[in-house]
């Protein structure tokens, strides 16, 4: 089997191998936990056996499901947000063309309920006006604000334009199976629906109909990302020491000398999502009890000339992991010129993926001098299964690095407190005593 790899060879100019070596244990007791199901949080360990567990009639039933949707419609809205969105507009932009959503494209996806942006919404309304549009709702709880009001503005346009019966045809709803208001709707109205199970978050839910669905109205193939999640799981559970014990010891071992900021870094614009996917599993896993590695994302060689000087001399505190494709799907020459007024002959004939695979080295090099200890991630190509590998690798890496640490990997207690503030300054019913004490504070 063909498969990502990982490297941690450049972070030995800051943390000896041994040191990490000495962490293995470590890392292997935090993956038998969590195959034990007795570490903190183990009511959320769904994730680790999805791959293996999702059905042919599952699969078949979200194809299905998807071919009914794009066969109404011409643009689906895909409403979410955090795990309810990221992993699904992840994998669509990495495998979607650069300019999927402009021109005749075959079928534009475009997201909504992951900002509150009045303006976002104006245009976007404007936007459906004259376009046959369907809904994808996506929310755990069937309470979160931001998709409940996209969902809300959006279902009243459909049904105004539509009818209320082929609107109900249109809106596929992807929700708990008992409880929250989403689920109460879905059931009332019929929508077709799909269940986020008990046992998986937001953040590990990619590989549920959460992320599965809309990557299959975008038209790609869900098979092969549930394949490479199956490949990842196996060759992680069966083999102590194994790619993502490896990273989640280096990262340990790296955050334990005092660097406690991690930058995942891409050379690859469509991958800039799958960035934002990892910045949230991580984020939201390790980040409590005042401890985790904050973490961060950087689009190179576009942010070389925005972030590339804080992180070669700026303070020392950063780590890097690099996501390296090795192999673009098309090729792209750089023309000879005549004239070579912008003296770029010497890179006349070369493809442009080998100007930025040097790039790429001339940046790790650099950064490793400049004290940036530098780990790295190789896909052989951009293809659904080698993102399910990826996936696979970083969930498991994720919560056996949050094991590791002490914390509670699957819970985001602190997520409230912008909601609670929020919902004081709103004065919904419930939160009198806070709106009273909020406004108190305000004067
Ligand atoms: O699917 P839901 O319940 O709308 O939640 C969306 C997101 O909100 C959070 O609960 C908090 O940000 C995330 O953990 C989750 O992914």
């Amino acid at each position: 089997m063909n498969s990502i790899k990982f490297d941690y060879s450049s972070v030995c100019n800051f943390v000896k191998k041994e040191e990490i070596g000495m962490l293995f244990p470590e890392a292997e007791r935090a993956l038998q936990s969590l195959k034990d199901g007795n570490c903190k949080g183990n009511d959320f360990l769904g994730w680790l056996d999805l791959p293996e567990q999702i059905t042919v009639e599952e699969l078949k039933d979200m194809e299905e499901t998807a071919r009914a949707l794009r066969s109404r419609t011409e643009v689906v809205v895909v409403i979410g947000i955090g795990g309810s969105y990221l992993g699904a507009r992840a994998v669509i932009e990495a495998l979607a063309g650069s300019f999927h959503n402009f021109g005749k494209a075959d079928m534009k996806i475009i997201f909504a309920g992951h900002n509150i942006g009045e303006d976002y919404y104006y245009e976007l309304l404007n936007y459906l006006e004259d376009k046959e549009f369907g809904i994808c709702v996506i929310s755990k709880s069937g309470t979160t604000t931001e998709p409940a009001i996209a969902f809300r503005l959006l279902k009243e346009m459909l049904e105004k334009k539509v009818g209320r019966t082929e609107a109900g045809k249109r809106i596929v709803a992807i929700t708990d199976a008992h409880k929250g208001a989403l689920r109460t709707l879905a059931d009332q109205e019929g929508y077709k629906s799909f269940i986020i199970p008990d046992n998986v978050g937001g953040r590990f839910s990619v590989l549920t109909p959460v992320g599965l669905l809309p990557i299959a109205i975008a038209g790609f193939d869900i098979r092969a990302l549930v394949k490479g999640a199956v490949e990842m799981r196996k060759l992680c559970l069966e083999q102590e020491i194994n790619p993502a014990t490896e990273y989640a010891a280096a990262r340990t071992a790296l955050h334990r000398k005092g660097y406690n900021i991690e930058l995942l870094a891409d050379f690859n614009p469509k991958l800039h999502y799958i960035i934002e996917w990892w910045k949230q599993l991580f984020g939201e896993s390790e980040g409590k009890d005042h401890k985790g590695i904050f973490p961060a994302g950087v689009d190179f060689t576009t942010d070389l000339h925005s972030m590339g000087q804080f992180i070669q001399q700026g303070p020392r505190m950063m780590m890097e992991t690099v996501i390296s494709v090795e192999k673009p799907h098309h090729r792209v020459d750089i023309p000879a010129d005549d004239a070579n007024l912008d003296k770029l002959n010497f890179l006349a004939g070369k493809r442009v993926d080998e100007v930025n695979k040097m790039a790429e080295l001339g940046t790790r090099l650099a950064h490793v001098d400049g004290g940036v200890p530098n780990m790295l991630v190789t896909l052989p190509e951009l293809t659904a299964e080698y993102i399910g590998q990826l996936f696979y690798f970083f969930e498991l890496a994720c919560g056996i690095s949050g094991c590791m640490s002490g914390v509670n990997p699957f819970d985001q207690p602190g997520v409230e407190a912008y909601k609670n503030n929020m919902f004081a300054l709103l004065e919904k019913p419930g939160y009198e005593e806070a709106s009273k004490a909020i406004q108190k504070r305000l004067k």
